[in-house]
């Protein structure tokens, strides 16, 4: 099994994080892993985003990862943070040859067919699938993986409570992400655990 396969299998949600204080980081992480959702991206789109992944590792059951990753330096930044997966919108052979270097799981985004051979020809075999609604959504994907019987995927980018059990029932898909776990603001984590809790229990 790919190691990225183990982080995409904890739940069927990766919840899509953009934190804009550190303050923040640790009751965010301990109410997902509370609702049961242990794989955290922590976007690099907010200037606190390494310490909010170095204090967000600290907290037990919590597998953080690293999102918006988008060349080398930054992957390097996150790994030395502690970030323990990559997530990109995007697939560079720079982001794929810096992963492997700092040996760790990378999930890069794919868009079209293209994107995925470029990944295969470069070992990958598990994707993003990004902006998945915006990119032709379920009927997309579902032409997508047809050629490519080995890759798996985890759409993201316009997927809600609501839609991410159809995603999940695609035979390709492994989990989905989405940002709708953790609205923007302080942190009602009564709030978080009982969304996170709800994602957790979701089947395809
Ligand atoms: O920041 C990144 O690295 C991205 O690739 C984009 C995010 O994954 C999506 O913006 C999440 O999408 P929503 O759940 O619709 O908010």
């Amino acid at each position: 099994m790919a190691r990225i396969e183990e982080i995409m299998t904890l739940a069927p949600v990766i919840p899509v994080l953009v934190i804009h204080d550190p303050a923040h980081a640790r009751p965010v992480a301990e109410a997902l892993v509370a609702g049961g959702l242990r794989a955290l991206e922590v976007t690099l789109r907010t200037d606190c985003a390494l310490e909010v992944i170095a204090e967000m590792a600290k907290v037990e059951g919590a597998v953080v990862g690293a999102g918006t990753v988008l060349n080398g330096d930054d992957l390097k930044r996150s790994v030395d943070a502690g970030a323990r997966f990559i997530v990109s919108p995007g697939l560079t052979t720079g982001v794929a040859q810096a992963a492997r270097a700092s040996d760790v799981p990378l999930l890069p985004g794919t868009a079209n067919a293209s994107d995925i051979m470029r990944g295969m020809d470069l070992g990958l075999s598990h994707f993003k699938f990004f902006p998945a609604v915006a990119a032709g959504g379920i009927p997309a994907l579902k032409a997508l993986s047809a050629p490519f019987g080995q890759a798996r995927f985890c759409p993201t980018g316009g997927i809600k409570a609501e839609t991410a059990t159809e995603w999940l029932g695609l035979p390709a898909v492994l989990c989905v992400g989405g940002s709708w776990l953790v609205p923007a603001g302080a942190p009602d984590v009564a709030a978080i655990t009982a969304r996170a809790r709800q994602a957790a229990a979701l089947k395809g």
